[in-house]
């Protein structure tokens, strides 16, 4: 499914293995596990909860747009892009962007689509306005044929679902939006896409279980989290996600808000970036390997590329090569890493047999429970986001002094 290559880490020379046995990970590992054991964190308990019958009704729409932020759409936007990378028929309204929001809703057929609104809150500003910009829209059509489905568990949005008699999915209360991907947050609108959500949840139990092993060098997610942490303390606070399989781009965009609000927390936090092999040894290696030293790259790479080929092309030198167009990019990625390592510059590696649902639903969980070990090493809360509170009680105030009548 994946495999974790962490010895490049080790390799550079500025930790050693017995740095990584000398973390206090035992603590850190009971301490996780007693949270999921006990409820008071629940994104494991949610994986082993299948129930696909409550989401039969939401198939067979042409489009299926959804409506969220943070936490309530990036790790389906994840899963699904990184599934069916060329695919149509997603629509994904996760800004307040007007140049964007319109753009996709001017050529949507409303009547043909199931619309997804989700807030954990239900308070959501920009999901709150993107919701009532697709209502003036339905209250326009004639015996409006699409379907509505509402994913909150309270505030404005729990309020006008109930007051539609719109049918509501609920989130576990012990799941942090950023972690809910496999609840029905993510379930639902992934099934409404055909996408397997039974193998995404297989993927997830079976990396569980291998996030269970008390051996750290056993344990992906503790692992990486131990080298990650130890980095950090020694300057090397940014975690750069180098993808070779440019569809796990939008998993970029997932794993910046779990790594960024869950440990960003108290004058801690590693900044996530992410980058794309082979495009980003054209633009930021040169960074990478002779700038500042304070990355720690982890290269993410497919051991089978969905689309392939055999190519003959004939090189600088007029010679021929005959080889598999995925050669090409696996040996771009084996030579940054080569060269990365030569350099010092601290590097992990997953190869993911493939890309499909099992496996991004094994991703996303490894990360889950990374975040979840490395919260208690360093001795955070990693399931909430307090500081993001006050912008939006300013931007209240601000939209609200510049109301305009229409
Ligand atoms: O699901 P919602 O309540 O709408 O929240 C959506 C997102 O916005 C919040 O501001 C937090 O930054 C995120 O942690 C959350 O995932």
């Amino acid at each position: 499914m994946l495999n974790y290559y962490y010895e490049n880490a080790l390799k550079v020379g500025e930790i050693k293995l017995k740095d990584v046995e000398n973390v206090n990970f035992t603590n850190a590992y009971s301490n996780l596990m007693e949270k999921l054991e006990n409820g008071d964190v629940g994104f494991r308990e949610v994986i082993y909860e299948e129930d696909i019958e409550k989401y039969e009704s939401l198939r067979g729409f042409k489009n299926v747009v959804v409506i969220g932020m943070g936490g309530s759409i990036l790790g389906t936007v994840a899963i699904y892009r990184a599934i069916s990378p060329f695919e149509n028929g997603a629509y994904f309204i996760d800004n307040s962007d007007p140049e964007k929001t319109l753009s996709l809703l001017k050529n949507l057929d409303l009547n043909e689509s199931i619309i997804y609104v989700i807030s954990k809150s239900g308070n959501t500003l920009e999901t709150l306005v993107n919701y009532y910009l697709i209502k003036k829209r339905i209250e326009k059509i004639n015996n409006f044929k699409g379907k509505i489905v509402f994913i909150t568990n309270g505030g404005k949005l729990k309020r006008e679902a109930e007051k539609n008699n719109y049918p509501i999915y609920s989130i576990p209360e012990n799941v942090p939006g950023r972690f809910s991907v496999f609840t029905s947050v993510g379930l639902a609108p992934l099934y409404s896409l055909g996408v397997n959500i039974s193998e995404i949840l297989e993927g997830a139990r079976e990396m569980d279980k291998t996030c269970q092993n008390d051996d750290i060098f056993e344990n992906p997610a503790l692992l990486n989290g131990v080298i990650h942490y130890l980095y950090d303390n020694l300057g090397k606070d940014i975690s750069v996600i180098m993808s070779y399989v440019e569809s796990l781009k939008y998993f970029g965009g997932w794993y910046k808000q779990l790594i960024g609000e869950s440990l960003g927390k108290n004058g801690y936090g590693i900044t996530p970036l992410l980058s794309i092999g082979a495009k980003d040894q054209h633009s930021l290696l040169q960074l990478y390997i002779d700038g500042k030293k304070d990355k720690v790259i982890t290269f993410m790479i497919a051991e089978k590329y969905r689309l392939d080929e055999n190519i003959a092309f004939e090189d600088v030198n007029d010679e021929e090569i005959v080889c598999k167009y995925s050669d090409i990019i696996k040996s771009q990625q084996k030579a940054t890493e080569i060269s990365l390592t030569n350099n010092g510059v601290p590097n992990v590696r997953i190869t993911i047999d493939e890309v499909n649902e099992k496996t991004m639903g094994a991703l996303l969980y490894m990360y889950e429970m990374q975040v979840g070990f490395m919260g208690e090493l360093y001795n955070i809360n990693a399931y909430n986001q307090p500081a993001v509170e006050e912008e939006k009680r300013i931007c209240w105030d601000l939209i609200k002094s510049s109301k305009k009548q229409i």
